[in-house]
């Protein structure tokens, strides 16, 4: 079993190169696998003020046209939400980390949750909509999975808001996974962004894509650490954190969010040479 562990912190353009020594080149075609809120985009005050920078814009535009770069965007949003995030025709996404995958030829896979499951979310949601939707805090209903958001409550109180909401997740039998001023709601089920990203990589490449393709993936939370236990030796993982000790199964930390670009530029070089 692969252990969460401090990795080596890629802070530069440079360090690619120097720390991945060819291990793009480009005649090898690359899944290209991302995480959007935190990764893509800067941490915003409300999941409808996040802005991809001009530049990432560009250079995702040009990685998903690249004959050789497969692109795949693994987010926690709901699908249609993040497709017009990203706003970019023909890749493959999956919202509600992994839910509902759709592939960039409008072929879905639909995780089927149980009626039982369907009706206890429902009953969260109304929960937490009733109980804790106040004072700035509110639930971002995502219809399999949800996220109460508590950054805008007062910072004294803040604790109270995520420790309730966790209570009442859990004592309905989901997961609360510890988000960015946010608990998420996931239904105990063996699906995840993990199983996500391998769901996708072998209906895009087949049964041996490890061996015949390179892959990156890249992620800034804790719903992301299981696609990076997953990839973990047929690809090459980055957990974004400014947090040096921060413990994970990604392959590499990359130092801030603004890192995620020069990934990006460092693929487009290897690429387009
Ligand atoms: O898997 P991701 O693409 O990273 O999505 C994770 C969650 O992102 C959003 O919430 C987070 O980003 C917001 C905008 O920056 C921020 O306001 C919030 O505090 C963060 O928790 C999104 O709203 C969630 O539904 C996603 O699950």
């Amino acid at each position: 079993m692969p252990e969460k562990r401090v990795v080596p912190v890629i802070g530069s353009l440079a360090d690619f190169e120097s720390k991945l020594p060819g291990y793009l080149n480009s005649n090898a075609p690359l899944a290209l696998l991302l995480d959007y809120d935190g990764t893509l985009v800067a941490l915003a005050n409300n999941p409808a003020n996040t802005l991809l920078t001009a530049n990432m814009r560009k250079l995702l535009h040009q990685l998903a046209g690249h004959p050789k770069v497969f692109l795949a965007l693994i987010s926690g949003r709901g699908l249609r939400d993040v497709q017009s995030c990203l706003g970019i025709q023909g890749i493959t996404y999956a919202g509600n980390h992994g839910l509902e995958i759709e592939s960039g030829d409008g072929t879905r896979h639909d995780y089927a949750l149980p009626a039982e499951l369907q009706t206890r979310y429902t009953t969260i949601v109304k929960e937490l909509t009733e109980k804790l939707e106040n004072n700035g805090a509110w639930v971002e209903d995502k219809k399999v999975s949800l996220t109460f958001h508590y950054r805008h409550v007062p910072a004294d109180s803040a604790e109270h808001y995520r420790q309730a909401a966790k209570a009442i997740i859990e004592s309905h039998g989901f997961r609360a996974n510890q988000a960015h001023m946010a608990v998420e709601a996931k239904p105990p089920v063996n699906w995840n962004k993990g199983e996500a990203a391998l769901l996708i990589l072998k209906n895009q490449f087949g049964d041996d894509w490890a061996k015949n393709i390179k892959v990156i993936f890249a992620g800034d939370d804790n719903t992301d650490e299981d696609a990076m236990r997953l990839l973990q030796g047929s690809g090459i993982s980055f957990r974004v954190s400014t947090d040096p000790n921060i413990q994970t199964y990604a392959d590499f930390r990359l130092a801030s969010q603004g890192v995620v670009e020069d990934l990006l530029t460092w693929i487009s070089i290897t690429y387009n040479q």
